[in-house]
Protein backbone atom coordinates (compact mmCIF):
# COMPACT_ATOMS: atom_id res chain seq x y z
CA UNK A 1 0.00 0.00 0.00
CA UNK A 2 2.49 2.44 1.04
CA UNK A 3 5.30 2.85 -1.76
CA UNK A 4 8.39 1.35 -1.43
CA UNK A 5 11.63 1.05 -3.08
CA UNK A 6 12.94 -2.56 -4.28
CA UNK A 7 15.79 -4.76 -2.07
CA UNK A 8 18.08 -6.79 -3.54
CA UNK A 9 19.78 -9.63 -1.51
CA UNK A 10 23.69 -9.79 -2.42
CA UNK A 11 23.31 -12.84 -4.50
CA UNK A 12 20.58 -11.07 -6.40
CA UNK A 13 22.97 -8.30 -7.21
CA UNK A 14 25.62 -10.20 -8.27
CA UNK A 15 23.38 -12.45 -10.33
CA UNK A 16 21.50 -9.48 -12.01
CA UNK A 17 25.40 -8.22 -12.53
CA UNK A 18 26.33 -11.38 -14.55
CA UNK A 19 23.04 -11.33 -16.07
CA UNK A 20 23.54 -7.74 -17.73
CA UNK A 21 27.39 -8.72 -18.66
CA UNK A 22 26.49 -11.77 -20.06
CA UNK A 23 23.05 -10.12 -21.84
CA UNK A 24 25.70 -7.80 -23.80
CA UNK A 25 24.43 -4.57 -22.53
CA UNK A 26 27.45 -3.73 -20.37
CA UNK A 27 31.06 -5.17 -19.54
CA UNK A 28 32.13 -5.77 -15.94
CA UNK A 29 34.71 -3.05 -16.46
CA UNK A 30 31.97 -0.30 -17.40
CA UNK A 31 30.00 -1.39 -14.45
CA UNK A 32 32.78 -0.81 -12.28
CA UNK A 33 34.19 2.13 -13.99
CA UNK A 34 30.10 3.62 -13.11
CA UNK A 35 30.59 2.35 -9.64
CA UNK A 36 33.75 3.79 -8.41
CA UNK A 37 33.06 7.21 -10.48
CA UNK A 38 29.51 7.34 -8.40
CA UNK A 39 31.88 7.08 -5.06
CA UNK A 40 34.23 9.87 -6.07
CA UNK A 41 31.48 12.27 -7.38
CA UNK A 42 29.47 11.91 -3.87
CA UNK A 43 32.80 12.07 -2.01
CA UNK A 44 33.69 15.51 -4.16
CA UNK A 45 29.48 17.14 -3.50
CA UNK A 46 30.76 16.68 0.48
CA UNK A 47 34.23 17.64 0.06
CA UNK A 48 34.18 20.00 -2.97
CA UNK A 49 37.95 21.61 -2.12
CA UNK A 50 40.48 18.88 -3.20
CA UNK A 51 42.14 17.05 -0.10
CA UNK A 52 43.88 14.31 0.69
CA UNK A 53 42.65 11.03 0.59
CA UNK A 54 43.41 7.12 1.96
CA UNK A 55 41.75 4.44 -0.59
CA UNK A 56 41.69 0.69 1.32
CA UNK A 57 41.36 -2.02 -1.66
CA UNK A 58 40.54 -5.64 -0.75
CA UNK A 59 41.03 -8.44 -3.22
CA UNK A 60 37.76 -8.37 -4.84
CA UNK A 61 35.81 -6.12 -6.90
CA UNK A 62 34.88 -3.62 -3.93
CA UNK A 63 38.75 -3.20 -4.38
CA UNK A 64 38.27 -2.40 -7.98
CA UNK A 65 35.76 -0.38 -7.29
CA UNK A 66 38.79 1.73 -5.00
CA UNK A 67 41.11 2.02 -7.85
CA UNK A 68 38.64 3.73 -10.23
CA UNK A 69 37.52 5.77 -6.64
CA UNK A 70 41.47 6.53 -6.87
CA UNK A 71 42.02 7.37 -9.98
CA UNK A 72 38.59 9.86 -10.71
CA UNK A 73 40.01 11.64 -7.32
CA UNK A 74 43.32 12.08 -8.55
CA UNK A 75 41.67 13.25 -11.95
CA UNK A 76 39.97 15.55 -9.53
CA UNK A 77 43.14 17.29 -8.08
CA UNK A 78 43.40 15.09 -4.61
CA UNK A 79 46.13 13.68 -3.39
CA UNK A 80 45.71 9.86 -3.29
CA UNK A 81 47.64 7.46 -1.45
CA UNK A 82 46.43 4.32 -2.04
CA UNK A 83 46.79 0.52 0.48
CA UNK A 84 45.79 -2.50 -1.56
CA UNK A 85 46.18 -6.26 -1.40
CA UNK A 86 48.86 -8.16 -4.12
CA UNK A 87 46.54 -10.57 -4.63
CA UNK A 88 43.88 -8.86 -6.44
CA UNK A 89 41.20 -11.42 -7.99
CA UNK A 90 39.39 -11.03 -10.99
CA UNK A 91 39.99 -9.33 -14.52
CA UNK A 92 38.32 -5.97 -14.02
CA UNK A 93 39.62 -5.22 -10.64
CA UNK A 94 43.19 -6.39 -11.88
CA UNK A 95 42.51 -4.10 -14.79
CA UNK A 96 41.53 -1.00 -12.76
CA UNK A 97 44.58 -1.63 -10.55
CA UNK A 98 46.83 -1.90 -13.89
CA UNK A 99 45.06 1.32 -14.60
CA UNK A 100 45.66 3.14 -11.26
CA UNK A 101 49.90 1.97 -11.14
CA UNK A 102 50.16 3.94 -14.13
CA UNK A 103 49.68 6.74 -11.84
CA UNK A 104 50.78 6.16 -8.44
CA UNK A 105 52.10 3.54 -6.06
CA UNK A 106 49.78 0.87 -4.21
CA UNK A 107 51.24 0.51 -0.89
CA UNK A 108 50.63 -2.50 1.39
CA UNK A 109 47.16 -2.53 3.29
CA UNK A 110 48.58 -3.44 6.56
CA UNK A 111 48.01 -1.41 9.85
CA UNK A 112 51.41 0.36 9.98
CA UNK A 113 51.44 2.07 6.49
CA UNK A 114 47.39 3.60 7.77
CA UNK A 115 48.69 4.54 11.04
CA UNK A 116 52.28 6.51 8.86
CA UNK A 117 52.31 9.38 11.04
CA UNK A 118 52.26 12.37 8.72
CA UNK A 119 50.31 10.67 6.21
CA UNK A 120 46.51 11.62 7.83
CA UNK A 121 43.74 12.19 5.13
CA UNK A 122 40.88 13.98 4.61
CA UNK A 123 39.06 10.81 4.05
CA UNK A 124 39.34 7.26 4.34
CA UNK A 125 37.38 5.24 1.39
CA UNK A 126 36.88 1.64 2.35
CA UNK A 127 37.03 -0.28 -0.73
CA UNK A 128 37.85 -3.57 1.31
CA UNK A 129 34.90 -6.11 0.73
CA UNK A 130 31.35 -5.48 -0.31
CA UNK A 131 28.56 -8.03 -1.27
CA UNK A 132 31.39 -10.49 -1.96
CA UNK A 133 32.33 -10.98 1.69
CA UNK A 134 31.69 -14.76 2.61
CA UNK A 135 33.49 -15.39 6.42
CA UNK A 136 34.67 -13.11 8.89
CA UNK A 137 37.73 -10.97 8.44
CA UNK A 138 40.69 -12.68 10.52
CA UNK A 139 44.31 -11.47 11.25
CA UNK A 140 46.15 -8.42 9.76
CA UNK A 141 42.78 -7.19 7.96
CA UNK A 142 40.61 -7.95 10.74
CA UNK A 143 43.21 -5.58 12.75
CA UNK A 144 42.96 -3.04 9.99
CA UNK A 145 39.15 -3.24 9.97
CA UNK A 146 39.32 -2.44 14.44
CA UNK A 147 41.61 0.25 13.57
CA UNK A 148 39.08 1.81 11.23
CA UNK A 149 36.26 0.97 14.34
CA UNK A 150 38.48 2.93 16.52
CA UNK A 151 40.87 0.62 18.21
CA UNK A 152 43.60 3.03 18.06
CA UNK A 153 41.83 5.21 20.67
CA UNK A 154 40.37 7.66 18.56
CA UNK A 155 36.95 6.64 17.15
CA UNK A 156 35.66 9.88 16.38
CA UNK A 157 38.46 10.60 13.74
CA UNK A 158 37.19 7.87 11.18
CA UNK A 159 33.53 7.97 11.51
CA UNK A 160 33.93 11.64 10.16
CA UNK A 161 35.55 10.89 7.36
CA UNK A 162 35.39 7.20 6.54
CA UNK A 163 33.65 6.79 2.62
CA UNK A 164 32.11 3.26 2.45
CA UNK A 165 32.05 1.78 -0.75
CA UNK A 166 28.70 -0.83 -0.88
CA UNK A 167 28.95 -1.41 2.96
CA UNK A 168 31.14 -1.18 5.41
CA UNK A 169 33.64 -3.79 5.45
CA UNK A 170 32.78 -7.23 7.40
CA UNK A 171 29.45 -6.07 7.57
CA UNK A 172 27.10 -8.96 5.77
CA UNK A 173 25.41 -6.83 3.53
CA UNK A 174 21.98 -9.59 3.88
CA UNK A 175 21.62 -9.50 7.62
CA UNK A 176 23.50 -6.01 8.78
CA UNK A 177 25.57 -8.30 11.30
CA UNK A 178 29.02 -7.92 11.64
CA UNK A 179 30.39 -11.80 10.55
CA UNK A 180 32.22 -13.19 13.27
CA UNK A 181 30.93 -10.73 16.60
CA UNK A 182 28.91 -11.36 18.76
CA UNK A 183 25.33 -10.24 17.56
CA UNK A 184 24.60 -6.51 18.43
CA UNK A 185 27.17 -3.39 18.58
CA UNK A 186 30.37 -4.19 18.78
CA UNK A 187 33.01 -1.98 20.39
CA UNK A 188 34.90 -1.50 17.33
CA UNK A 189 32.32 -1.73 14.79
CA UNK A 190 32.97 0.14 11.60
CA UNK A 191 30.96 3.10 11.45
CA UNK A 192 31.07 4.90 7.92
CA UNK A 193 30.25 9.05 7.63
CA UNK A 194 28.49 8.33 4.23
CA UNK A 195 27.94 4.41 2.76
CA UNK A 196 27.63 4.98 -1.39
CA UNK A 197 25.74 1.99 -2.54
CA UNK A 198 24.80 0.51 -5.65
CA UNK A 199 21.34 0.07 -7.71
CA UNK A 200 19.07 -1.23 -4.95
CA UNK A 201 19.68 -1.11 -1.07
CA UNK A 202 20.57 -4.75 0.39
CA UNK A 203 18.67 -5.84 3.30
CA UNK A 204 22.14 -5.02 5.50
CA UNK A 205 21.87 -1.46 4.95
CA UNK A 206 18.57 -1.67 6.85
CA UNK A 207 18.92 -4.47 9.47
CA UNK A 208 20.50 -4.49 12.95
CA UNK A 209 24.04 -2.67 12.33
CA UNK A 210 23.29 -1.61 9.39
CA UNK A 211 21.51 2.13 9.49
CA UNK A 212 24.29 3.06 12.37
CA UNK A 213 27.15 1.99 10.60
CA UNK A 214 26.38 2.88 7.11
CA UNK A 215 26.10 6.57 8.08
CA UNK A 216 24.40 8.30 5.50
CA UNK A 217 23.50 5.82 3.12
CA UNK A 218 23.33 7.12 -0.78
CA UNK A 219 22.43 4.62 -3.69
CA UNK A 220 24.08 5.13 -6.82
CA UNK A 221 22.35 4.47 -10.11
CA UNK A 222 24.89 2.28 -12.23
CA UNK A 223 22.73 1.95 -15.63
CA UNK A 224 21.14 -1.36 -14.20
CA UNK A 225 17.77 0.10 -13.64
CA UNK A 226 17.21 0.76 -17.39
CA UNK A 227 18.59 -2.75 -18.27
CA UNK A 228 16.28 -4.11 -16.28
CA UNK A 229 13.09 -2.78 -17.72
CA UNK A 230 14.19 -3.55 -20.74
CA UNK A 231 15.61 -7.09 -20.35
CA UNK A 232 14.36 -9.80 -22.41
CA UNK A 233 12.40 -12.43 -21.32
CA UNK A 234 11.00 -10.53 -18.98
CA UNK A 235 7.71 -9.86 -20.97
CA UNK A 236 7.52 -5.93 -20.10
CA UNK A 237 10.25 -6.16 -17.73
CA UNK A 238 12.14 -7.47 -14.41
CA UNK A 239 10.39 -5.24 -12.25
CA UNK A 240 6.99 -4.81 -13.41
CA UNK A 241 6.12 -9.03 -13.69
CA UNK A 242 5.43 -9.23 -10.01
CA UNK A 243 5.66 -7.15 -7.42
CA UNK A 244 9.02 -7.01 -5.61
CA UNK A 245 9.80 -9.62 -3.73
CA UNK A 246 11.28 -7.65 -1.41
CA UNK A 247 10.66 -3.89 -0.51
CA UNK A 248 11.93 -1.65 1.98
CA UNK A 249 10.11 1.47 3.31
CA UNK A 250 12.64 3.78 5.09
CA UNK A 251 12.20 7.55 5.80
CA UNK A 252 14.00 8.72 2.01
CA UNK A 253 11.41 6.50 0.04
CA UNK A 254 8.05 7.33 2.48
CA UNK A 255 5.31 8.17 2.31
CA UNK A 256 6.12 12.23 2.30
CA UNK A 257 8.43 12.36 0.11
CA UNK A 258 7.31 14.06 -3.48
CA UNK A 259 9.71 13.10 -5.54
CA UNK A 260 8.44 9.27 -5.68
CA UNK A 261 4.65 10.38 -6.15
CA UNK A 262 2.78 9.10 -8.62
CA UNK A 263 -0.83 8.08 -9.66
CA UNK A 264 -0.62 5.34 -7.64
CA UNK A 265 0.47 7.02 -4.52
CA UNK A 266 -2.52 9.60 -5.13
CA UNK A 267 -4.78 6.29 -5.19
CA UNK A 268 -3.18 5.31 -1.98
CA UNK A 269 -3.65 8.53 -0.75
CA UNK A 270 -7.43 8.86 -1.90
CA UNK A 271 -8.26 5.25 -0.60
CA UNK A 272 -6.87 5.89 3.12
CA UNK A 273 -8.66 9.35 2.99
CA UNK A 274 -11.74 8.32 1.78
CA UNK A 275 -12.03 10.44 -0.68
CA UNK A 276 -12.36 8.44 -3.61
CA UNK A 277 -15.31 7.08 -2.08
CA UNK A 278 -18.21 9.72 -2.07
CA UNK A 279 -21.35 8.52 -0.54
CA UNK A 280 -20.16 5.36 1.19
CA UNK A 281 -21.35 4.04 3.94
CA UNK A 282 -19.70 2.78 7.17
CA UNK A 283 -20.05 -0.40 6.75
CA UNK A 284 -18.22 -0.17 3.54
CA UNK A 285 -15.62 0.60 5.52
CA UNK A 286 -15.60 -2.44 7.79
CA UNK A 287 -16.60 -2.99 11.35
CA UNK A 288 -13.59 -4.00 13.57
CA UNK A 289 -13.49 -5.69 17.09
CA UNK A 290 -11.24 -5.16 19.89
CA UNK A 291 -11.27 -7.83 22.35
CA UNK A 292 -10.44 -5.77 26.11
CA UNK A 293 -9.21 -7.76 29.35
CA UNK A 294 -10.41 -7.62 32.48
CA UNK A 295 -10.52 -4.49 34.91
CA UNK A 296 -7.92 -2.55 34.76
CA UNK A 297 -6.45 -3.77 31.88
CA UNK A 298 -8.11 -1.61 29.54
CA UNK A 299 -6.18 1.05 28.65
CA UNK A 300 -4.15 -1.03 25.78
CA UNK A 301 -7.30 -2.03 24.13
CA UNK A 302 -8.69 1.03 23.96
CA UNK A 303 -5.31 3.10 22.66
CA UNK A 304 -5.89 -0.12 19.54
CA UNK A 305 -9.53 0.91 19.29
CA UNK A 306 -8.93 4.74 19.29
CA UNK A 307 -6.38 3.73 16.43
CA UNK A 308 -8.84 1.71 14.55
CA UNK A 309 -11.28 4.41 14.15
CA UNK A 310 -8.51 6.60 13.21
CA UNK A 311 -7.33 4.90 10.79
CA UNK A 312 -10.83 5.10 8.85
CA UNK A 313 -12.36 1.51 10.16
CA UNK A 314 -16.43 2.32 9.55
CA UNK A 315 -17.13 0.96 13.31
CA UNK A 316 -15.13 -0.20 15.70
CA UNK A 317 -16.11 -1.86 18.62
CA UNK A 318 -14.64 -2.66 22.44
CA UNK A 319 -15.18 -6.02 23.73
CA UNK A 320 -14.33 -6.11 27.54
CA UNK A 321 -15.77 -9.08 29.96
CA UNK A 322 -19.46 -7.73 31.40
CA UNK A 323 -17.74 -6.89 34.61
CA UNK A 324 -15.67 -4.72 33.08
CA UNK A 325 -17.91 -2.63 30.93
CA UNK A 326 -18.15 0.58 32.77
CA UNK A 327 -14.56 1.14 33.13
CA UNK A 328 -14.50 1.77 29.50
CA UNK A 329 -17.40 4.37 29.83
CA UNK A 330 -15.22 7.19 28.76
CA UNK A 331 -14.58 9.08 25.17
CA UNK A 332 -14.29 8.60 22.27
CA UNK A 333 -17.95 8.20 22.33
CA UNK A 334 -17.68 7.10 18.82
CA UNK A 335 -16.76 3.67 20.15
CA UNK A 336 -18.87 0.91 20.37
CA UNK A 337 -19.25 -1.09 23.60
CA UNK A 338 -20.40 -4.68 24.09
CA UNK A 339 -19.80 -7.46 26.81
CA UNK A 340 -17.69 -10.82 25.73
CA UNK A 341 -17.60 -12.99 28.55
CA UNK A 342 -16.69 -16.24 26.56
CA UNK A 343 -15.78 -17.94 23.52
CA UNK A 344 -19.71 -18.69 23.35
CA UNK A 345 -20.54 -15.20 23.20
CA UNK A 346 -17.62 -14.50 20.54
CA UNK A 347 -19.26 -16.94 18.26
CA UNK A 348 -22.69 -15.49 18.64
CA UNK A 349 -21.53 -11.91 17.96
CA UNK A 350 -19.62 -13.18 15.04
CA UNK A 351 -22.69 -14.36 13.31
CA UNK A 352 -22.97 -10.72 12.05
CA UNK A 353 -20.92 -11.14 8.99
CA UNK A 354 -20.44 -7.30 8.61
CA UNK A 355 -17.35 -7.40 11.18
CA UNK A 356 -14.43 -8.21 9.13
CA UNK A 357 -11.92 -7.72 11.44
CA UNK A 358 -10.31 -8.72 14.84
CA UNK A 359 -7.80 -8.05 17.31
CA UNK A 360 -6.61 -9.99 20.42
CA UNK A 361 -3.75 -9.62 22.77
CA UNK A 362 -3.59 -5.65 24.02
CA UNK A 363 -4.20 -5.83 27.46
CA UNK A 364 -6.10 -8.97 26.91
CA UNK A 365 -4.52 -11.09 30.15
CA UNK A 366 -3.01 -14.55 29.01
CA UNK A 367 -6.10 -16.46 30.28
CA UNK A 368 -8.38 -14.97 28.14
CA UNK A 369 -6.78 -14.64 25.24
CA UNK A 370 -6.04 -18.13 25.73
CA UNK A 371 -9.59 -18.67 26.36
CA UNK A 372 -11.02 -16.70 22.98
CA UNK A 373 -8.38 -17.53 21.18
CA UNK A 374 -10.19 -20.97 19.17
CA UNK A 375 -13.05 -18.57 18.71
CA UNK A 376 -10.78 -15.91 17.01
CA UNK A 377 -9.18 -18.33 14.87
CA UNK A 378 -12.41 -20.70 14.03
CA UNK A 379 -14.21 -17.26 12.67
CA UNK A 380 -11.25 -17.04 9.90
CA UNK A 381 -12.13 -14.04 10.08
CA UNK A 382 -8.76 -10.91 9.44
CA UNK A 383 -7.28 -10.79 12.65
CA UNK A 384 -4.21 -9.14 14.72
CA UNK A 385 -2.62 -11.21 16.83
CA UNK A 386 -0.12 -9.05 19.72
CA UNK A 387 1.00 -9.06 22.88
CA UNK A 388 -0.49 -11.36 25.60
CA UNK A 389 -2.63 -13.40 22.42
CA UNK A 390 1.38 -14.23 21.57
CA UNK A 391 1.78 -15.73 24.92
CA UNK A 392 -0.92 -17.44 24.47
CA UNK A 393 0.14 -18.72 21.38
CA UNK A 394 3.30 -19.86 22.72
CA UNK A 395 2.12 -21.33 25.49
CA UNK A 396 -0.09 -23.58 23.51
CA UNK A 397 1.38 -24.92 20.39
CA UNK A 398 -1.61 -27.18 19.23
CA UNK A 399 -3.12 -23.19 18.64
CA UNK A 400 -0.36 -22.66 15.89
CA UNK A 401 -2.80 -25.19 13.75
CA UNK A 402 -5.34 -22.90 13.60
CA UNK A 403 -3.25 -19.87 11.88
CA UNK A 404 -4.69 -18.47 8.52
CA UNK A 405 -3.34 -16.37 5.95
CA UNK A 406 -5.57 -13.39 7.45
CA UNK A 407 -3.75 -13.38 10.43
CA UNK A 408 -1.09 -10.46 11.69
CA UNK A 409 1.08 -12.00 14.28
CA UNK A 410 2.99 -8.48 15.58
CA UNK A 411 5.52 -10.11 18.23
CA UNK A 412 9.09 -8.07 19.56
CA UNK A 413 12.06 -10.11 19.85
CA UNK A 414 11.11 -11.54 22.85
CA UNK A 415 7.67 -12.62 21.98
CA UNK A 416 9.53 -14.31 19.17
CA UNK A 417 11.63 -15.99 20.80
CA UNK A 418 8.65 -17.58 22.93
CA UNK A 419 7.14 -18.54 19.48
CA UNK A 420 9.80 -19.65 17.08
CA UNK A 421 12.64 -20.26 19.82
CA UNK A 422 14.81 -22.48 16.84
CA UNK A 423 14.31 -19.82 14.63
CA UNK A 424 15.29 -17.21 17.29
CA UNK A 425 18.35 -19.25 18.35
CA UNK A 426 19.78 -19.16 15.03
CA UNK A 427 19.72 -15.09 15.02
CA UNK A 428 21.86 -15.15 17.92
CA UNK A 429 23.94 -18.44 17.47
CA UNK A 430 26.88 -19.46 14.94
CA UNK A 431 26.11 -18.34 11.26
CA UNK A 432 25.81 -21.04 8.84
CA UNK A 433 27.94 -21.04 5.81
CA UNK A 434 27.08 -19.07 2.79
CA UNK A 435 25.43 -20.75 -0.09
CA UNK A 436 26.18 -20.13 -3.58
CA UNK A 437 25.63 -19.85 -6.95
CA UNK A 438 25.34 -22.76 -9.20
CA UNK A 439 26.42 -21.43 -12.57
CA UNK A 440 23.72 -24.47 -13.79
CA UNK A 441 21.05 -22.88 -12.22
CA UNK A 442 21.84 -19.59 -13.64
CA UNK A 443 21.82 -20.99 -17.19
CA UNK A 444 18.72 -22.82 -16.67
CA UNK A 445 16.61 -19.41 -15.39
CA UNK A 446 18.56 -17.01 -17.65
CA UNK A 447 16.08 -16.95 -20.08
CA UNK A 448 13.49 -15.98 -18.23
CA UNK A 449 14.30 -13.48 -15.24
CA UNK A 450 11.30 -13.61 -13.64
CA UNK A 451 11.46 -16.95 -12.35
CA UNK A 452 15.00 -16.52 -12.43
CA UNK A 453 14.74 -13.65 -9.42
CA UNK A 454 12.25 -15.93 -7.82
CA UNK A 455 14.71 -18.62 -7.30
CA UNK A 456 17.41 -16.40 -6.32
CA UNK A 457 15.81 -14.74 -3.50
CA UNK A 458 15.31 -17.80 -2.13
CA UNK A 459 19.61 -17.57 -1.05
CA UNK A 460 20.75 -16.71 2.35
CA UNK A 461 23.49 -14.68 2.94
CA UNK A 462 26.46 -15.53 5.31
CA UNK A 463 24.53 -14.86 8.69
CA UNK A 464 21.08 -15.22 9.53
CA UNK A 465 18.99 -12.38 9.35
CA UNK A 466 15.79 -10.82 10.91
CA UNK A 467 14.37 -11.44 7.18
CA UNK A 468 14.88 -15.16 7.01
CA UNK A 469 13.63 -15.28 10.19
CA UNK A 470 10.83 -13.21 9.70
CA UNK A 471 9.97 -15.48 6.21
CA UNK A 472 11.09 -19.02 8.32
CA UNK A 473 8.14 -17.83 10.66
CA UNK A 474 5.54 -16.90 8.26
CA UNK A 475 5.85 -19.92 6.55
CA UNK A 476 5.87 -22.44 8.91
CA UNK A 477 3.18 -20.43 10.81
CA UNK A 478 1.05 -19.89 7.62
CA UNK A 479 0.30 -16.25 8.80
CA UNK A 480 1.84 -13.03 7.98
CA UNK A 481 4.52 -11.82 10.71
CA UNK A 482 5.77 -8.17 11.50
CA UNK A 483 8.48 -8.84 13.44
CA UNK A 484 9.01 -4.87 15.90
CA UNK A 485 11.99 -3.22 15.71
CA UNK A 486 13.23 -0.51 14.48
CA UNK A 487 13.89 -2.41 11.40
CA UNK A 488 10.85 -4.30 11.26
CA UNK A 489 10.33 -6.96 9.09
CA UNK A 490 7.29 -7.87 7.92
CA UNK A 491 6.61 -11.46 6.08
CA UNK A 492 4.04 -13.56 4.28
CA UNK A 493 3.87 -17.16 3.86
CA UNK A 494 6.04 -18.72 1.02
CA UNK A 495 3.04 -19.85 -1.77
CA UNK A 496 2.38 -22.62 -3.22
CA UNK A 497 5.66 -24.21 -4.98
CA UNK A 498 5.05 -25.61 -8.39
CA UNK A 499 6.06 -28.62 -9.17
CA UNK A 500 9.31 -28.30 -11.35
CA UNK A 501 9.40 -24.08 -10.39
CA UNK A 502 11.55 -22.30 -8.15
CA UNK A 503 10.70 -21.70 -5.06
CA UNK A 504 9.25 -18.81 -5.00
CA UNK A 505 9.94 -16.91 -1.74
CA UNK A 506 6.48 -14.69 0.02
CA UNK A 507 7.07 -11.23 -0.36
CA UNK A 508 9.18 -9.07 2.24
CA UNK A 509 9.15 -6.01 3.12
CA UNK A 510 12.00 -3.98 5.84
CA UNK A 511 10.47 -0.95 7.42
CA UNK A 512 13.09 0.65 8.41
CA UNK A 513 11.97 3.45 11.60
CA UNK A 514 15.72 4.27 13.09
CA UNK A 515 15.08 7.78 13.17
CA UNK A 516 12.04 8.19 15.23
CA UNK A 517 13.84 6.47 18.45
CA UNK A 518 11.29 8.13 20.77
CA UNK A 519 8.48 5.57 18.68
CA UNK A 520 9.63 3.03 21.47
CA UNK A 521 7.31 4.21 24.64
CA UNK A 522 4.25 2.82 26.16
CA UNK A 523 1.63 1.40 24.31
CA UNK A 524 3.02 2.25 21.21
CA UNK A 525 2.38 -1.61 20.35
CA UNK A 526 -1.10 -1.55 20.97
CA UNK A 527 -1.43 1.42 18.63
CA UNK A 528 0.38 -0.25 15.99
CA UNK A 529 -2.10 -3.70 16.50
CA UNK A 530 -5.37 -0.85 16.20
CA UNK A 531 -4.10 0.62 13.34
CA UNK A 532 -3.33 -2.70 11.71
CA UNK A 533 -6.77 -4.17 12.92
CA UNK A 534 -8.31 -1.10 11.52
CA UNK A 535 -6.95 -1.52 7.67
CA UNK A 536 -7.65 -5.10 7.74
CA UNK A 537 -11.27 -4.20 8.76
CA UNK A 538 -11.66 -1.71 5.84
CA UNK A 539 -10.21 -4.56 3.30
CA UNK A 540 -6.31 -4.62 3.17
CA UNK A 541 -4.59 -7.50 2.49
CA UNK A 542 -2.76 -8.66 5.50
CA UNK A 543 0.56 -8.08 4.13
CA UNK A 544 -0.36 -4.37 3.02
CA UNK A 545 -2.15 -3.54 6.20
CA UNK A 546 0.50 -5.02 8.12
CA UNK A 547 3.11 -2.40 6.03
CA UNK A 548 0.73 0.28 5.84
CA UNK A 549 0.16 -0.15 9.76
CA UNK A 550 3.76 0.05 10.34
CA UNK A 551 4.59 3.40 7.62
CA UNK A 552 1.88 5.17 9.15
CA UNK A 553 2.66 4.61 12.81
CA UNK A 554 6.60 5.52 12.50
CA UNK A 555 5.05 8.30 10.31
CA UNK A 556 2.84 9.75 12.80
CA UNK A 557 5.63 9.67 15.39
CA UNK A 558 7.95 11.42 12.54
CA UNK A 559 5.19 13.97 12.20
CA UNK A 560 4.84 14.36 16.15
CA UNK A 561 8.78 14.41 16.87
CA UNK A 562 9.91 13.66 20.50
CA UNK A 563 8.10 13.61 23.62
CA UNK A 564 5.22 11.18 22.08
CA UNK A 565 3.06 9.42 24.25
CA UNK A 566 0.90 6.56 22.66
CA UNK A 567 -2.15 8.04 23.34
CA UNK A 568 -0.74 11.47 20.25
CA UNK A 569 -0.37 8.31 17.57
CA UNK A 570 -3.65 7.95 16.76
CA UNK A 571 -4.06 12.00 17.21
CA UNK A 572 -1.43 12.51 14.39
CA UNK A 573 -3.12 10.32 12.20
CA UNK A 574 -5.72 12.60 10.53
CA UNK A 575 -2.76 15.24 9.80
CA UNK A 576 -0.86 12.44 7.99
CA UNK A 577 -3.86 11.93 5.73
CA UNK A 578 -3.89 15.48 4.75
CA UNK A 579 -0.10 15.26 4.41
CA UNK A 580 -0.28 12.37 1.95
CA UNK A 581 -3.35 14.03 0.00
CA UNK A 582 -1.40 17.66 -0.57
CA UNK A 583 1.98 15.83 -1.26
CA UNK A 584 0.74 13.13 -3.80
CA UNK A 585 -2.02 16.24 -5.34
CA UNK A 586 -1.69 16.11 -9.09
CA UNK A 587 0.24 19.79 -10.43
N1 LIG B 1 27.19 -6.29 -8.29
C1 LIG B 1 27.36 -5.22 -9.09
O1 LIG B 1 26.50 -4.90 -9.86
C2 LIG B 1 28.58 -4.43 -9.00
C3 LIG B 1 29.54 -4.71 -8.03
N2 LIG B 1 30.60 -3.95 -7.89
C4 LIG B 1 31.47 -4.10 -6.75
O2 LIG B 1 31.87 -5.42 -6.59
C5 LIG B 1 31.70 -5.80 -5.24
C6 LIG B 1 31.57 -7.26 -5.13
O3 LIG B 1 32.73 -7.80 -5.62
P1 LIG B 1 33.20 -9.28 -5.27
O4 LIG B 1 32.11 -10.21 -5.58
O5 LIG B 1 34.47 -9.50 -5.96
O6 LIG B 1 33.31 -9.23 -3.71
P2 LIG B 1 34.20 -8.36 -2.70
O7 LIG B 1 33.29 -7.84 -1.70
O8 LIG B 1 35.09 -7.41 -3.42
O9 LIG B 1 35.13 -9.44 -1.97
C7 LIG B 1 35.42 -10.63 -2.57
C8 LIG B 1 36.86 -11.04 -2.31
O10 LIG B 1 37.12 -11.05 -0.94
C9 LIG B 1 37.47 -12.37 -0.55
N3 LIG B 1 36.94 -12.57 0.78
C10 LIG B 1 35.66 -12.69 1.16
N4 LIG B 1 35.57 -12.75 2.50
C11 LIG B 1 36.85 -12.66 2.96
C12 LIG B 1 37.42 -12.65 4.25
N5 LIG B 1 36.67 -12.74 5.33
N6 LIG B 1 38.74 -12.54 4.37
C13 LIG B 1 39.53 -12.45 3.26
N7 LIG B 1 39.03 -12.46 2.01
C14 LIG B 1 37.72 -12.56 1.86
C15 LIG B 1 36.97 -13.27 -1.61
O11 LIG B 1 37.79 -14.38 -1.64
P3 LIG B 1 37.21 -15.86 -1.54
O12 LIG B 1 35.97 -15.85 -0.71
O13 LIG B 1 36.95 -16.23 -2.94
O14 LIG B 1 38.31 -16.58 -0.90
C16 LIG B 1 37.10 -12.39 -2.82
O15 LIG B 1 38.45 -12.41 -3.29
C17 LIG B 1 30.53 -5.00 -4.78
O16 LIG B 1 30.46 -4.87 -3.39
C18 LIG B 1 30.79 -3.68 -5.48
O17 LIG B 1 31.66 -2.89 -4.70
C19 LIG B 1 30.86 -2.85 -8.83
O18 LIG B 1 32.18 -2.86 -9.21
C20 LIG B 1 30.11 -2.96 -10.12
C21 LIG B 1 28.75 -3.32 -9.98
K1 LIG C 1 33.46 -1.73 1.65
Amino acid sequence: MISGTEILTAAQMRAMESAAIASGAVTGLELMERAGGAVAGHIRLRWPKPGRVTVLCGPGNNGGDGYVIARALWQAGWRVRVLGLDNTAGPDATEMRRRWREIGAVLPLTEDELRCPGESSDVYVDAIFGTGLTRPPEGAIARILAYLGGSGGDWGFFRDRLVAVDCPSGMCLDSGAFLGTRRGPGEYDLRARMTVAFDSPKPGHLLERGPDCCGELVIADIGLRDWRCRAPGGRGGWRSQRPASLTAIWPDFGIADPRRSDGDDRRKAAWLSKRDDPGGHKFGHGHALILAGGAGQGGAARLAARAALRVGAGLVTLCPPAPALTEHAGAPDALMRRAVDDTGALRALLEDRRITALCLGPGAGVGRAAALLPGVLSSRRPCVLDADALTALAADPGLMGGLHPGCVLTPHRGEFARLFPDLDARLSGPQPPAPDLDPRDMARFMPDLVAYRAALSEMRGPAYSRLDAARDAATRSGAVILLKGPDTVIAEPAPRVLPDGPAIPGRAIIHSAFDVPWLATAGSGDVLAGIITGLLARGLPPLDAAATGAGLHAAAARRFGPGLIADDLPEEIPGLFRDMERITAAP
